[in-house]
C-alpha cells in the first residue's frame, strides 16, 4: 500500500487523473508458509493480475522482484519508475554490523548469531561472508510484515534479519538499519527496489500516460539482471542475486557493469561473476543491450557450474 500510494501520487501528478487506491491481499500476504514451499512463482502477483483481468483496476503496481520473468502477452509493464535502493540491509541488535555479529559470537564462544531470513539468496550469501570472516551465522525462516520482522530483533528471538533496503525506506524505516550490505558481499535479487507498474495492452491511452514515470535507466538495469535470472532458468526463490550499475570515470559513466551471483544455501560455494558492456547510447538501445549482457553472463555463469548449484534447490 505504501509503495502503491507513491506511485499513486506520481501518476495523478503526470496525468492530473485522480487515482484510487484498491487493497488486493495476494496469497504472498495472506499465507504464513514460507515462500519456498508455497513454490511456483507469482505468489506476490496473480491476484493482482486477477483484478486486472476482472476490470476492478486499471493498473497494478508491483515490486519487480516478486514478478516472474516470463511476461503474459495481454499486459504489458507500462511504467519502471527510479529504482530505489536495491541494496539489503541488515537489522541486528545492538546496533551492530554483520562483521561485529559474527566475530563478537565466535571471540566469545557464543553460538553463531541467528539471522532471521527465508531467503535462499539471503542464505547462501550470509553463510559465505560468515565463512570469508572466520566465523559463522545461522539462519532462521521468518514471514511477516516489516514491522513484524523487525520485532523479532527488538524482542531477542533473533539477533538480525535482513530486508530490501527499499522497502523499509518506503515505509520510513530505513534509519533502523545498522548496515546496508555492500553488493560485494551480498548482491540483491533481480530487479529488488525497483517497482513495475502493470496495465492491460489494448489500454493505449492509460499505456502512454503511465510511460511518463518510466525511467530508461531503470528499465535497461533491470532487464540486464532478470535476462540473466531467466537465462539460469532460476525461479524468483532461486539463490540468485543481480546487480547492473554504471561504472563511473570522474563525471562520465564508462560502462554497464553486471554482477551474478549463484550459491548453495549452507555457504560452502559461492560463485559470483561480473561482465560489463558499453553505456547504452539510447533508450532503444538500452533494452536489447541488457539483454545481451544478461545472456552473456548467465553462460558465463553456467560454464562455471551454476546449474549444478542451483540443482540443490531441492526446497
Ligand atoms: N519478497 C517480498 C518482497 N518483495 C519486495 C520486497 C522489498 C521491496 C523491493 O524490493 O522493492 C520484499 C520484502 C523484502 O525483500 O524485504
Amino acid at each position: 500500500m505504501a509503495q502503491s500510494g507513491l506511485v499513486a501520487e506520481r501518476v495523478r501528478q503526470v496525468t492530473g487523473r485522480p487515482v484510487e487506491l484498491v487493497g488486493v491481499t495476494t496469497r504472498g500476504d495472506a499465507s504464513r508458509e514460507q515462500l519456498t514451499q508455497i513454490g511456483g512463482t507469482g505468489v506476490f502477483v496473480s491476484a493482482l493480475r486477477e483484478a486486472l483481468a476482472a476490470g476492478d483496476i486499471d493498473f497494478a503496481v508491483h515490486s519487480l522482484k516478486d514478478l516472474p520473468t516470463a511476461q503474459p502477452p495481454e499486459l504489458t509493464l507500462a511504467a519502471l519508475p527510479v529504482r530505489g535502493d536495491p541494496r539489503d540491509a541488515l537489522i541486528a541488535r545492538d546496533g551492530l554490523d554483520f562483521e561485529r555479529l559474527v566475530r563478537s559470537a565466535r571471540d566469545t564462544g557464543a553460538r553463531p548469531p541467528r539471522v532471521g531470513t527465508g531467503s535462499p539468496r539471503r542464505t547462501a550469501q550470509l553463510k559465505a561472508w560468515a565463512r570469508s570472516l572466520g566465523a559463522e551465522v545461522e539462519t532462521v525462516p521468518v514471514r511477516g510484515n516489516i514491522e513484524t520482522r523487525i520485532g523479532y530483533v527488538r524482542s531477542g528471538d533473533f539477533d538480525a534479519i535482513v530486508l530490501a533496503a527499499a522497502g523499509l525506506t518506503r515505509i520510513g524505516r530505513i534509519d533502523e538499519a545498522t548496515e546496508l550490505i555492500a553488493p560485494d558481499v551480498m548482491l540483491p535479487a533481480p530487479g529488488q527496489g525497483a517497482l513495475a507498474v502493470e496495465c492491460a495492452v489494448t489500454q493505449a491511452h492509460l499505456t502512454a500516460q503511465l510511460a511518463e514515470l518510466d525511467d530508461p535507466f531503470t528499465r535497461a538495469a533491470v532487464t540486464a539482471e532478470r535476462t540473466l535470472l531467466a537465462a539460469l532458468e532460476a525461479g524468483c526463490s532461486a539463490p540468485v542475486g543481480a546487480l547492473a550499475d554504471l561504472l563511473v570515470d570522474g563525471q562520465a559513466a564508462t560502462e554497464l557493469r553486471l554482477r551474478g551471483a549463484v550459491g548453495t544455501t549452507d555457504g560452502t560455494t559461492l560463485v559470483q561473476l561480473s561482465t560489463t558492456g558499453p553505456v547504452p547510447a539510447s533508450a532503444a538501445e538500452a533494452v536489447s543491450q541488457s539483454e545481451r549482457l544478461g545472456r552473456e553472463l548467465a553462460d558465463e555463469m553456467l560454464a562455471k557450474g551454476a546449474a549444478g548449484l542451483m540443482g540443490e534447490r531441492a526446497l
